[in-house]
């Protein structure tokens, strides 16, 4: 089967064709105001939630990636209808009785609905849905999810490999009950169980026998059910976690911004020397990146929080010997090592071990991105001691991964000759990136 070669790429995508991009350092600090796409996390769990409700949701602020677009196309494939409403997206669920026997749909590269999207298939009875992906996402952590499912009752048949992706997924008459899980390889595998629980056929309590990593992103999905008119009664420790059963009702709602995607502005701020204000956020939000603040804050910067706001104004020499445990919120963990090479003593980052299963292994991604700048890092199992020094310029891989790309971006704002390899791996959460920080006045050039 050759589908796994498919590339995420979207209708949605950005900076089709351009293999390279230059970027060039800010002479002056600046003080701008920006405004934040959607997020990611919230978008998908609102997608599927809303698609598999009874009836028509109505959801603004919904974010236009790659993620999001094979969500989208995803439920479509299964009979939920997505029309774009002047600047709402209105779903209607699917009519369970109408879903195919059997389909066979594309994920692209989104952990999120490759983890969410399992155990909600896995509560139709009469369906077989095969989950396709590209190869990134195909050889990343899957199989304690899916034992997990088979423990509830669900069928789960690898097509290829054992515990990869394709995958095809069928309810039987006996789902629900009891299931026990670990927390500590993704946070995803447990959201994912969550969401399918309501509507298997018996009550679900799921046990965690670990920690769960980054346990805000399952805070989210409880308030998000809530929403879809789901209750969750969850210990205060996470470890046991009751879902009666029920019928996710539509919502009419606001996503939230992208807070993922916000803390590269304010750490370009923190960097430069500059101030940004970023609007429209939640400052109550269960998005785990917010603490990024608090770490910047650590790092010299000034913080002024207001209820939807956050100004963020960067000292002139950023802070270092730090110790920094990102396990909370450890998709930043490549924002602040990007920071570490710039502050005046060393800065170790550690809890993120994990992120070796994310995009790329992200933890020998940045040691190799900073190494090949001439910074000295010791790789940890967990993360890495970064050591400011002298700084040269580089083409740097992004290794098809956002995340790389946002970060390593931040560096050719302060270094001269910061060249940057497949930029359009940024489409995944965030298509406009380098447009954003075009209109802050960086000077970013396309090469095709
Ligand atoms: O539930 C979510 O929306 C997410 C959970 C996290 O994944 P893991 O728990 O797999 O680390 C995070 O890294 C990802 O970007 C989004
Ligand atoms: C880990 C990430 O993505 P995913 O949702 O694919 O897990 C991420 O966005 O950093």
């Amino acid at each position: 089967m050759t589908i796994n070669l498919k590339s995420a790429q979207s209708p949605w995508s950005s900076l089709d064709g351009v293999e390279q991009l230059t970027l060039h350092p800010i002479n002056q600090p600046f003080n701008k105001e920006v405004i934040i796409p959607g997020s990611k996390s919230v978008t998908n769990r609102a997608f599927i939630l809303a698609g598999f409700s009874n009836g028509t949701s109505k959801l603004s602020g919904y974010l236009k990636s790659d993620d999001t677009y094979w969500c989208m196309e995803t439920l479509k494939k299964l009979g939920a209808t997505f029309e774009i409403v002047e600047d709402e997206i209105h779903i209607t669920g699917i009519d369970s009785s109408e879903l195919p026997d059997k389909e066979q749909v594309f994920i692209g590269s989104a952990g999120t609905t490759a983890r969410f999207l399992p155990g909600i298939l896995g509560t139709q009875e009469k369906s077989e849905i095969t989950i396709t992906s590209t190869e990134q996402l195909a050889v990343r952590p899957h199989q304690t999810l899916h034992e997990a499912l088979k423990q509830l009752g669900v069928e789960v048949k690898y097509l290829e490999e054992e515990g990869q992706l394709p995958v095809t997924i069928k309810g039987t008459p006996q789902t629900g009950g009891k299931v026990s899980i670990a927390g500590n390889q993704s946070s995803q595998f447990i959201s994912g169980l969550l969401m399918a629980a309501p509507l298997f056929n018996r009550p679900t309590e799921i046990e965690l026998t670990t920690n769960i990593v980054q346990s805000a992103y399952v805070d989210i999905t409880i308030e998000m059910m809530n929403q879809f008119g789901i209750k969750v009664d969850v210990s205060e420790d996470y470890k046991h976690m009751k879902v009666e059963q029920g019928q996710y009702k539509p919502a009419t709602l606001p996503l939230e911004a992208d807070l993922s995607t916000a803390c590269y502005f304010m750490a370009l701020a923190a960097l430069n020397h500059s101030t940004i204000k970023i609007n429209h956020l939640n400052m109550e939000s269960h998005q785990p990146d917010l603490e990024v603040v608090d770490i910047l804050e650590r790092m010299g910067a000034t913080v002024e929080k207001g209820s939807d706001y956050v100004v963020i104004s960067g000292p002139e020499q950023l802070k270092g010997d730090l110790t920094i445990d990102m396990n909370a919120c450890s998709d930043q963990a490549l924002t602040i090592g990007t920071l570490a090479a710039f502050a005046d003593g060393p800065i170790t980052i550690t809890g993120v071990e994990h992120i070796r299963h994310h995009e790329c292994n992200r933890v020998s991604a940045l040691t190799e991105s900073l190494t090949q700048l001439g910074i000295e890092v010791i790789e940890h199992h967990d993360g890495w001691t970064i050591t400011p020094g002298q700084i040269k310029a580089a083409t740097l891989d992004t290794f098809d991964d956002h995340r790389v790309a946002m970060s390593l971006s931040l560096m050719g704002t302060k270094v001269d000759g910061i060249k940057l390899l497949d930029p359009s791996c940024v489409s995944k959460t965030c298509p406009n990136y380098f447009e954003m920080l075009k209109s802050l006045g960086i000077s970013v050039e396309y090469n095709e």
